[in-house]
């Protein structure tokens, strides 16, 4: 028996997808079972990369996922609206759904999922995260059986694109992300990867499943990349540090909260995700009794992110086969409760901070002590130099609890020898 599918979208992972189907050998037979059914466009007359029967493309997406024919719906259209209420409509008319949008599902996955519960049907999202590497599935499955603690991903490639090349050339953030705008990894409003809301929608959808429980997207702090400058990078490098944008989901093991948080971080050179670099991923799963099992590829692209929907719709394929009434809950998302999030203030974690200052006997100790009085233990404080008559001075903190090392720096502001702290970051 066919599985026939309505896709949504025929844009870079659209195309790939419909190209991977269309040419369906050497892979998994079960592959060929597919057929195209319809395909929803917002324009007949663009020129396409691939050529499907006349009948097939259409502007009707509301009719795709009411068509009785049609078994599984394949979102790949993005944005928010009406993307949500298109997989809404599919879910209610009985159809399974395969989608790459992370927006959508860190936003409405509550909604989304639920309803899918209620309607017996699977939604399946291995492309949202990570592109083409495979993390949602061995999440949901293979790692399931781990007491996982932390999940630390570099799942943006255009953030870690323009830092790679920061480092690397010394450049400035501005003018890497010029570049990375004209070769196509930035978008023209560069605002969901740089400031880091794209990386908070997917560590919400990978903290969900590691820890098994709803995620709320606005109880994720999220932090970008604008303020890294190059003179950071250039004294994280002399300190033994990569500067990279880290999305940390991290259980704490005494309540059982979760930390959930997108930072630029300082890595220390020799940690496994510190040699990421470019456009790539890479996930840093760390568990009990697993250790530590890290995962890398391509994080977006037509070929890599449609191997990531086809595989969704490989086992989906697979479970219509077989037939069998009940859900497999190794492919559903059955989670009925909200995680609880740590306050940052509760957080855990070292620091780096630079700060200028007059160049005046005593500041370091003046600095030392306070830092003492409100609990914050220093690995580091040196004066690395000065920017005109200001000495620069670089701390950096054992693992300390953030809202103490706040104390503290509200109590440093107040100092008259303190010019500035040009910059904050969190030290892994
Ligand atoms: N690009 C990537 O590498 C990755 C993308 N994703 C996710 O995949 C999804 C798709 O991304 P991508 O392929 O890059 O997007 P594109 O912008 O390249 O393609 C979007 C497609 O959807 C169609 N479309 C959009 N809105 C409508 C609408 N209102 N009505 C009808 N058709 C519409 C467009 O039609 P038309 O062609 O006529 O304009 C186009 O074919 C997003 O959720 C994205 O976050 C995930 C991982 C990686
Ligand atoms: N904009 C994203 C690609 C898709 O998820 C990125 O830069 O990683
Ligand atoms: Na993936």
């Amino acid at each position: 028996m066919g599985v026939k599918l309505g896709i949504l979208g025929l844009g870079t992972v659209g195309t790939g997808t419909v190209q991977l189907l269309q040419n369906s050998g050497f892979r998994h037979p079960l592959l060929q079972l597919v057929e195209i059914s319809r395909v929803g466009v917002r324009s007949l007359d663009k020129p396409r990369a691939v050529t499907l029967p006349q009948t097939v493309l259409t502007t009707d997406l509301e009719a795709i996922v009411t068509l009785p024919e049609v078994d599984i719906v394949v979102e790949v259209m993005g944005g928010l609206e009406p993307a949500r209420s298109l997989i809404l409509k599919a879910i209610q008319n009985g159809k399974h759904v395969v989608t790459a949008n992370k927006a959508v599902i860190s936003r409405f996955g509550d909604e989304i999922f639920t309803a899918a519960n209620q309607a017996g049907v699977y939604v399946m999202l291995e492309a949202a995260v990570g592109g083409g590497i495979p993390v949602i599935q061995p999440l949901k499955q293979s790692l399931s059986v781990n007491q996982i603690h932390t999940i630390t991903g570099i799942i943006n490639g255009t953030t870690n694109y323009i830092l790679s090349r920061m480092q690397t050339e010394g450049s400035n953030f501005s003018d890497v992300l010029a570049d990375a705008q004209q070769l196509g990894y930035a978008e023209a409003d560069p605002t969901a990867d740089v400031d880091g809301l794209d990386a908070a929608d997917k560590i919400a959808i990978l903290a969900s499943l590691a820890f098994g429980g709803r995620i709320r997207l606005e109880e994720v702090y999220c932090e970008g990349i604008r303020q890294v400058s190059k003179t950071d990078i250039a004294y994280a490098e002399k300190l033994g540090f990569v500067i990279k944008l880290l999305a940390i989901g991290k259980r704490i093991s005494s309540s059982g909260a979760i930390s959930i948080t997108v930072q630029p971080t300082l890595v220390p050179k020799a940690h496994p995700l510190a040699s990421i670099n470019g456009v790539n991923n890479a996930i840093l799963v760390e568990g009990e009794p697993i250790g530590q099992v890290m995962f890398f590829g391509p994080g977006a692209g037509a070929g890599p992110t449609a191997s990531a929907v086809s595989s969704d719709i490989l086992n989906l394929v697979a479970a219509l086969q077989t037939g069998t009434s009940v859900p497999n809950p190794l492919l559903t998302c059955g989670h009925q409760d909200y995680c609880q999030i740590v306050p940052m203030a509760e957080l855990i974690t070292r620091f780096y901070t630079r700060f200028l200052t007059k160049d005046q006997p005593g500041v370091i100790g003046k600095l030392g002590t306070c830092f003492g009085n409100h609990a914050v233990s220093l690995e580091s404080i040196v004066q690395t130099g000065f920017q005109g008559e200001l000495a620069e001075i670089v701390v950096v903190t054992h693992d300390v609890r953030e809202g103490d090392f706040r104390q503290a720096l509200t109590e440093i502001r107040t100092f008259a020898e303190l010019e500035s702290i040009p910059s904050l970051l969190r030290v892994l």
